[in-house]
């Protein structure tokens, strides 16, 4: 068995505390991917699950067994790092036969096992080739084929494809959601500032933030609840837009008056005490839609990206404040200079009263959280359904 529980797990380098209270049970066979700002402690967590680390605070378990004093070698991992970390006098085979040759396995088992993880990472062609004689790409194939072919119940990866250029970072995305699917008992931990490989690859995200865990849960969960405003921002791109404004009537459907002249109707539901309480609207580039209508916000447009699939218009780039950002789907020429009205679904907007959701106060759980496909097809937004 391969699930991990970290309890109450905290590190420190003397004085300083990196990371405290971090509690978090990953199941066996789960693809968790640790996200946050630079220097959060992705890393550090990683390591110390690795062993690399001394954990300074609390108990690490792995399949029922207490880690904290267990060498690396003896916890049933391996760590595939962003700098590949081959040896560059050995052969593709030898570098993955090197952690078998020192546990002592015989020839025909080295080689079978060479074999094998080659077959899988498609470098058989390359078994006998330097490191040096390889594409990036293919380096890190020969990285992961070494934590392959000792078959460990844990796989940890720190950034593994920071090093490719874009083209092979998609290529070996892919070839580790395969790998993944080809071993479904085996659990993977994965640190990534990407946000694509976090969605795409995850089971669950763990966001890290502030020295603790801000949020943990499936990719599109926490896309769509965010509990708080760092949580909006962080996942999603370009950040969500927090438009700031006061509850003006409460009940099912929120109204919101904007600080910048409009009204927001948001399908998240306020009791009467809320009235008149300061809130942040929270609205993604890729919620808002132009309007004739009654708007939400209305600008003129300093600026537009055209991405080709999408526009995106940023307004009010020339003042203090953050600009709003709306990401219209195709080619909007002639948008820039122009005043627009964009408003946005009332299921689609998120609300924020002192940094924290309105969906997830006083501690009272909500529904369980159902992803898109699930919500009944008439529902806009479906994913904030009060049931
Ligand atoms: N040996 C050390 N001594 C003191 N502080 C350290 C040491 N190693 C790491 N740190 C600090 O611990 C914090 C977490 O570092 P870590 O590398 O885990 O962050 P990260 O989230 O992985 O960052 P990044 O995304 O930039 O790679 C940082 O503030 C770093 O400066």
């Amino acid at each position: 068995m391969a699930d991990l529980k970290l309890t109450n797990v905290a590190k420190s380098y003397g004085d300083v505390d990196v990371l405290r209270n971090i509690d978090l049970d990953i199941a066996s066979g789960e693809f968790i991917v640790f996200v946050g700002p630079s220097g959060c402690g992705k890393s550090t967590l990683l390591r110390m699950i690795a062993g690399l680390e001394r954990i300074t605070g609390g108990t690490l378990d792995i399949g029922g067994q207490r880690m904290n004093d267990i060498p690396p070698s003896q916890r049933g991992i391996a760590m595939v790092f962003q700098s590949y970390a081959l040896y560059p006098h050995m052969t593709v085979r030898d570098n993955m036969a090197f952690a078998l040759k020192i546990a002592g396995q015989s020839k025909e088992q080295i080689r079978e096992a060479t074999d094998r993880a080659g077959k899988m990472l498609q470098l058989t062609p390359y078994l006998d080739r330097l490191p040096k004689a390889l594409s990036g790409g293919q380096r890190q194939r020969v990285a992961i084929g070494r934590a392959i072919v000792r078959d460990p119940q844990v796989y940890l990866f720190d950034e593994p494809l920071s090093n490719l250029d874009a083209a092979l970072r998609v290529a070996t995305r892919i070839e580790i959601a395969q790998l993944k699917a080809s071993m479904p008992d085996r659990t993977m931990i994965y640190v990534t500032h990407d946000q694509t490989e976090a969605m795409t690859l995850a089971d669950r995200i763990v966001v890290l933030a502030g020295g603790g865990i801000a949020q943990v849960g499936a990719p599109l969960e926490l896309y769509e609840r965010p509990m708080t405003e760092f949580v909006a921002q962080f996942i999603g791109s370009p950040a969500m837009n927090l438009l700031p404004g006061r509850v003006s009537a409460t009940g099912d459907l929120t109204t919101v008056t904007l600080d910048g002249g409009g009204v927001a109707h948001v399908a998240i539901p306020t009791r009467a005490g809320d009235e008149g309480i300061r809130v942040n609207v929270g609205i993604r580039p890729e919620d808002m839609r132009e309007t004739e209508g009654e708007a939400l916000f209305e600008g003129k447009v300093d600026l537009t990206e055209a991405l080709g699939e999408v526009t995106l218009l940023y307004f009010g780039t020339q003042g203090q404040q953050v600009p709003v950002i709306a990401k219209l789907p195709g080619i909007h020429p002639g948008l820039s200079g122009r005043s627009v009205r964009l408003t946005a679904d009332p299921g689609a907007m998120h609300l924020f009263h002192e940094g924290r959701s309105l969906l997830y106060r006083d501690g009272v759980a909500l529904p369980p959280y159902a992803p898109r496909a699930a919500a009944a097809p008439d529902h806009a937004g479906g994913a904030f359904s009060q049931a």
